[in-house]
């Protein structure tokens, strides 16, 4: 689970069944209902709607009605929960939320109430109800239906927020709704300021789709991506909620198979690292020649002497290169070899010479040598050596910035780390060179070494793991090279589904890292370009046009923030306007009457910050985040973890996504000072409270 991710696991098909005996399959199927409604047991049923039988006034216009005409109708009570039941006879206990017959607890208004009198949402514990809200949606209730509560969203909205994100089926509003069942095909677009709802109705559409077409998406896999691994593992829970665990949740830095990583590069190389232009940088270094390996061929084959020089070598590579991925290209490069050795010296019968050539132990070698199976991975750390980086980029990227790149690969070969942006350039390389051929490179055992989900720190934390800022000191056991090195990378898994949270944020190197796993699928796209931290939008735009292909679009805005209370929001709202006037705006529904407060920052002793604690640890019962610039990380750290855990020390770029129930903002003319987005990322940061929000500022 260390990756957030829930592997892909099929409802038993019929090709499975011919290999099973009838019995074993019902017992197997039967198991798994099982386990399921165990797993839901809490909180199974959380909805009711007591709606009218419209028998003969079906179809009859409102103002046409007899007044109050509902009080007499007859009734029908309707329980709505995370998973469908039936009782024996194969009647209706619960609805799916999910299924038509659910859809009037979503979507009824007073004004348009389609049938429903009263919508009940159930909180309840074990086996208990421990509370209930009601939303009449008749101008007056009968007298047996009691109305209770201020409304259930209201309630959810204030309620403690945990470490986790939760569901929100009970309260699901019309808007969010429109989006969770929109059709499955083409692209969907959901955008919507900052605490909307956006990521949580992106997951409730997953489940949604799969629910509604569940051969083609079970089958053809869902793909959530999401911007960090704190931010997997954040949501990691929703899904399993709704009953489903069948899709594949991953950050940007775990999407390529074998490299796992949380580690964030200084932005001006991230900003290298994400644009298309290092698509040319990694070509040339592809189709280059390898470094150390022989310049020229010179053997004894059949008895005669062959001296092949660098010319007439790297024309064979060029020439390989034109019809092969490198890794694939060793058989025809062999026979290349051959021809070329034949045209000089043209000594005998041409079959006997391709006979000898083939057979000799000379070319063997020096094909290993001169033509070995790269791992993608290699060829990024070619590029650690700075002339070779000037080579291969020259006319790209100016000398500073490819000094900038050859020193980051030494950093990764340093610590044992990729960057997360690292991690779109391994996929890129690894579709130009192709998977290492099995059986082909016998000395290379170390790739085969175990999974990277294992790969866990002295004091069991997994590298790489949510705080940047932690993972940026992170040295991995072991050499180094072998740890950037280790798992073996085969060819990208397709699906027929894949959502990206906080798209506004992938590069258009990302963008095309994901468009390779999503060929044939259809897309669902949240974001928010305030919160952008990417800062070409027009090329990312472009990338990830490119990727969708021309696919039909829906788009969806959502307008209300359920997060922050208004008094938070206003103030975050202060801080973007000015500098991005066109940022999306959303309406904060809930006011608490208790303003941020903003106090200085003494940086000497940080006494500011744990103050700001103390109290913020009184007036909230739940999770406080320190949100500090990486400057005062390393200083600020032994407060992570305090107040029984209820406290994390974590950078502005991690908190995307996230929320707690109070925050404190260090120092934000630091934050802006140090993020690639600027004031975009501050934005960020002061939008992840609920409740409470300090704001520390110097001088
Ligand atoms: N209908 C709802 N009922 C209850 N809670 C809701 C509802 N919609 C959203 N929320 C809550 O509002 C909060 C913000 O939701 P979410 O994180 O999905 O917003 P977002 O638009 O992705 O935010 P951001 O862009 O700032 O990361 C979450 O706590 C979520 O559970």
């Amino acid at each position: 689970m260390s990756r957030g991710r829930t592997d892909r696991r099929g409802d038993i098909r019929d090709e499975e069944i011919t290999g099973l005996f009838e019995r074993d399959a019902l017992v197997f199927n039967a198991a798994r209902r099982q386990a399921t409604l165990d797993q839901q047991y809490e909180g199974l049923v959380f909805g009711r709607l007591d709606m009218v039988d419209l028998g003969a006034n079906r179809g009859t216009p409102a103002a046409d009605l007899p007044d109050e005409w509902w009080l007499d109708a007859d009734r029908e009570v309707r329980y709505i929960g995370r998973l469908g039941v039936r009782d024996e006879d194969y009647e209706p206990l619960v609805v799916d939320w999910r299924a038509p017959a659910a859809s009037a607890f979503y979507r009824a208004t007073p004004v348009e109430p389609m049938g429903v009198i009263r919508r009940r949402v159930l909180r309840s514990s074990g086996s208990r109800v421990i509370g209930v809200e009601d939303d009449l949606m008749a101008p007056s209730a009968p007298d047996d239906l009691v109305i209770t509560g201020d409304g259930a969203l209201m309630a959810a909205l204030t309620r403690t927020r945990g470490s986790r994100m939760r569901d929100i089926v009970a309260t699901i509003q019309r808007h969010q709704d429109e989006a969770i069942r929109a059709p499955g095909r083409g692209v969907t677009e959901i955008t919507g300021g900052p605490g909307t709802g956006k990521t949580v109705v992106a997951l409730h559409r997953a489940a949604y789709l799969l629910y509604n077409e569940r051969r083609r998406y079970e089958a053809g896999g869902v793909l959530v991506i999401g911007p960090s691994s704190a931010y997997t593992a954040y949501i990691e829970r929703v899904l399993p909620s709704l009953g489903e665990d069948s899709v594949t949740l991953r950050s940007l830095g775990d999407v390529v198979d074998a490299v796992s990583t949380g580690r964030l590069d200084r932005p001006e190389v991230s900003a290298i690292k994400g644009t298309l232009r290092v698509r040319r940088l990694l070509e040339r270094a592809a189709g280059g020649r390898v470094p150390g390996a022989p310049e020229s061929f010179r053997a004894f084959v059949g008895g005669q002497a062959i001296n092949l020089n660098v010319h007439v070598l790297d024309d064979i590579r060029r020439r390989a290169l034109r019809g092969h991925a490198r890794n694939a290209a060793a058989k025809a490069v062999r026979t290349m070899l051959a021809e070329a050795a034949w045209a000089t010296h043209r000594i005998g019968e041409r079959a006997d010479f391709f006979e000898a050539f083939e057979q000799s132990m000379a070319v063997d070698d020096f094909l290993e040598a001169w033509w070995p199976q790269v791992d993608p991975r290699e060829v990024l750390l070619w590029l650690a050596d700075t002339d070779l980086a000037y080579r291969h980029g020259r006319g790209v990227f100016t000398d500073g910035e490819l000094a900038a790149f050859a020193q980051s690969m030494r950093d990764a070969l340093a610590c044992g780390q990729w960057t997360v942006a690292d991690v779109a350039l391994i996929d890129a390389l690894s579709a130009h060179v192709g998977p290492v051929q099995e059986g082909q490179d016998e000395d290379r055992g170390f790739y085969e070494i175990d999974e990277l989900d294992d790969r866990l720190g002295p004091d069991g934390a997994r590298l790489g793991g949510p705080l940047s800022m932690r993972t940026g000191a992170a040295v991995a056991p072991g050499d180094p090279r072998e740890a950037l090195l280790r798992g073996q990378i085969g060819k990208p898994a397709e699906y027929a589904h894949v959502l990206v949270d906080e798209a506004q944020d992938l590069s258009p190197m990302q963008w095309r890292m994901i468009g390779r796993r999503a060929e044939y699928a259809s897309w669902t796209v949240v974001g928010d370009a305030a919160q952008a931290s990417w800062t070409d939008a027009a090329e990312a735009v472009a990338a990830r046009e490119e990727a969708f292909g021309s696919q039909p679009r829906r788009l969806f805005h959502l307008d209300t923030n359920y997060r922050n209370a208004r008094e938070i929001f206003d103030y975050a709202r202060d801080v973007i306007l000015p500098l991005v006037p066109d940022a999306d705006i959303p309406n904060a529904v809930r006011e608490t009457g208790i303003a941020p407060t903003e106090a200085p920052l003494s940086l000497d002793t940080f006494v500011s910050v744990r103050d700001a604690l103390d109290v913020l640890g009184e007036q909230v019962a739940g999770s406080i985040a320190i949100i500090t610039p990486m400057r005062y990380a390393d200083r600020l750290a032994p407060l992570d973890g305090a107040l029984d855990g209820r406290v994390v020390v974590i950078d502005p770029m991690s908190t995307k996504g996230l929320e707690w129930d109070a925050t404190i903002i260090v120092d934000p003319e630091a934050i802006i000072d140090e993020a690639p987005g600027g004031v975009r990322v501050l934005y960020v940061a002061l939008t992840r409270a609920a409740h409470r929000m300090t704001v520390l500022r110097r001088g």
